[in-house]
């Protein structure tokens, strides 16, 4: 099988490239038996690391549980230190970290620096918000009484996280997690587990306290440890990122404790564009949406509905920008993108091409595996004029297909937006406010992003509704995740 061999990435801080489970300030390795980790663009194998045992995930429950007892009493402040540290960490091993990305994800190096100022990024914003966990003062009806209210941590929070954004998705978690007083354990991705340990060995470095922030590691047992997670009554809180069908899953494990949970998942974003929109913007955001990760996000535009007035041109502009690419290994800092995660997605891909040409889609660039390069390489497909009952309408295709539908009427563009169980993100470009607006009110999604392609950033609240999921991760909201409120009676009080 050809692949492209490029050199192991050689770390300036040695100690970021770890291959032990994380657990109570120690990386331990005692597990018998052990997975393999595979560099996606050329197949060989990086590391090899434990495949834990649940009673070892009960072993760093109990760990977060016990730390729980005294890091809920450390004060915001001292907390806001600590994350601050970790963002000034990040930062300072930025170059580390993202090679570590691209190396075990995939994605080009450039994309995997973003991810990685992105992740940081969590850490210094509720740095910033570990200190405004405010409450509220009530007066009840009975005159004698008075009330208030105050945040506190929910306690042990597992979360579990995907291999797209190997870092990004757990810092978006953890940062609100610790500022809230809550302690960890977290299940990354067994495709990306190296990010997750580089991110203890600096969350160490940065003075939290053992225990705080453990990582467990599994590949084939993740099931058994989603649902320990889920059942565990020592685990109050799970937050999830992934697909809608686990997101289900969980939620039905977790309904035996009842557990609070945040799920992040699927998305089937449609990207509208009217006539009179700015063409040439239009078509730049479209590129860097659909192709963001090769098209591996959740918020990747998944349908572009481009007005039958221009359909045309918008689809031959965004075949010149997409001519430009250089795909190849993620290491490679000349690439502009990446590879897939694995030889599924790339089926995953081609099944849906297939689909939407034979109900009579017109292919605008072919696109298609680059074998040269090895089984995981995939250069963009670009399809236009794609029927409503091709698949790619429904369902969510995480890889670089680009579908372009044509409309004629907002009404009818708004009726296809809605028409789908996912309603993560959306975006829309015109230059008329009103057709903003009435499109941003209308439709049925978390996120509605006017005339930009990217918006993801700390302090917004980013989720989605139906089965894109619920709760919502950054902005000021990120924090109310993690924590309760309590709400405190004084009765019996003089009264005038
Ligand atoms: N909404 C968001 O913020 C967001 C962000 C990133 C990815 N996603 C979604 O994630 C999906 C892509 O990721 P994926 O295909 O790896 O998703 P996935 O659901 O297969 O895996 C996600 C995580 O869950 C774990 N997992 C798998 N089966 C499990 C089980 N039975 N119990 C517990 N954990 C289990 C995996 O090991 C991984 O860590 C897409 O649908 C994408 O839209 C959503
Ligand atoms: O894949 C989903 C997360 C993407 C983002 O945070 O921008």
């Amino acid at each position: 099988m050809t692949t492209v061999k490029f050199p192991r990435p050689i770390l300036k801080n040695s100690k970021l490239l770890r291959s032990s489970a994380y657990v109570n300030g120690k990386w331990l390795n005692s597990s018998s038996n052990t997975f393999k980790l595979n560099d996606p663009a050329s197949g060989e194998v990086i590391e090899e690391l434990p495949e834990q045992s649940i009673s070892e995930l009960d072993d760093a429950i109990d760990v977060a549980y016990e730390t729980f007892k005294t890091y809920k009493y450390t004060t915001p402040r001292q907390r806001a230190t600590w994350l601050r540290n970790m963002f000034n960490a990040m930062n300072n091993n930025a170059d580390d970290l993202a090679n570590i990305i691209s190396w075990e994800n995939g994605k080009a190096y450039s994309e995997a620096l973003g991810e990685i100022k992105y992740a940081a990024s969590y850490f210094e914003w509720f740095a910033e918000e570990a200190p405004r966990m405010y409450g509220t003062t009530i007066q009840p009806s009975n005159p004698s009484n008075k009330a208030f209210t105050m945040r506190q941590p929910i306690g042990v929070c597992g979360l579990i996280c995907p291999w797209n954004f190997p870092s990004a998705m757990i810092t978006r978690k953890v940062a609100p997690a610790l500022a809230a007083g809550c302690t960890v354990v977290v299940k990354p991705d067994s495709q990306t587990p190296l990010s997750a340990l580089a991110l203890a060995q600096l969350i160490e470095e940065s003075g939290f306290p053992p225990g705080v922030f453990n990582v467990v590691l599994s590949s084939k047992n993740t099931p058994e440890f989603g649902a320990r997670l889920c059942e565990s009554r020592k685990v109050k809180k799970v937050s999830f990122t992934g697909s809608t069908r686990v997101g289900k899953l969980l939620m039905k494990q977790s309904s035996s404790t009842l557990k609070k949970l945040s799920l992040e998942l699927g998305g089937n974003a449609p990207f509208i564009v009217f006539e009179d929109a700015d063409l040439e913007l239009a078509v730049e955001q479209a590129v860097a949406s659909k192709f963001r990760g090769l098209g591996q996000t959740c918020v990747c535009a998944n349908r572009l509905y481009v007005h039958s007035s221009i359909i045309d041109k918008f689809a031959e502009m965004l075949a010149s920008k997409v001519e430009n690419f250089v795909i190849g290994p993620g290491l490679d800092k000349s690439s502009t993108h990446g590879c897939l995660i694995n030889a599924d997605a790339v089926t995953k891909v081609e099944t849906y091409t297939k689909d939407a040409i034979a109900k009579g889609a017109k292919v605008v660039v072919k696109g298609g595996p680059i074998t040269k390069l090895g089984p995981t390489f995939y250069a963009p497909c670009i399809l236009s004029h794609v029927p409503q009952n091709a698949r790619v309408s429904k369902e969510e295709i995480f890889g670089p297909l680009c579908p372009i539908f044509s409309f004629d009427t907002l009404d009818e563009v708004v009726g296809y937006a809605n028409d789908t169980v996912f309603g993560l993100a959306s975006y829309v470009f015109s230059k008329n406010i009103n057709n903003l607006m009435a499109v941003s009110e209308a439709l049925e999604n978390g996120m509605v992003s006017c005339n930009t392609g990217l918006f993801s950033d700390a302090a917004i609240p980013f989720g989605g509704v139906d089965e894109s999921g619920f709760g919502r991760e950054g902005s000021l909201h990120g924090i109310e995740e993690y924590t309760f409120i309590k709400t405190v009676i004084l009765g019996n009080l003089p009264t005038k």
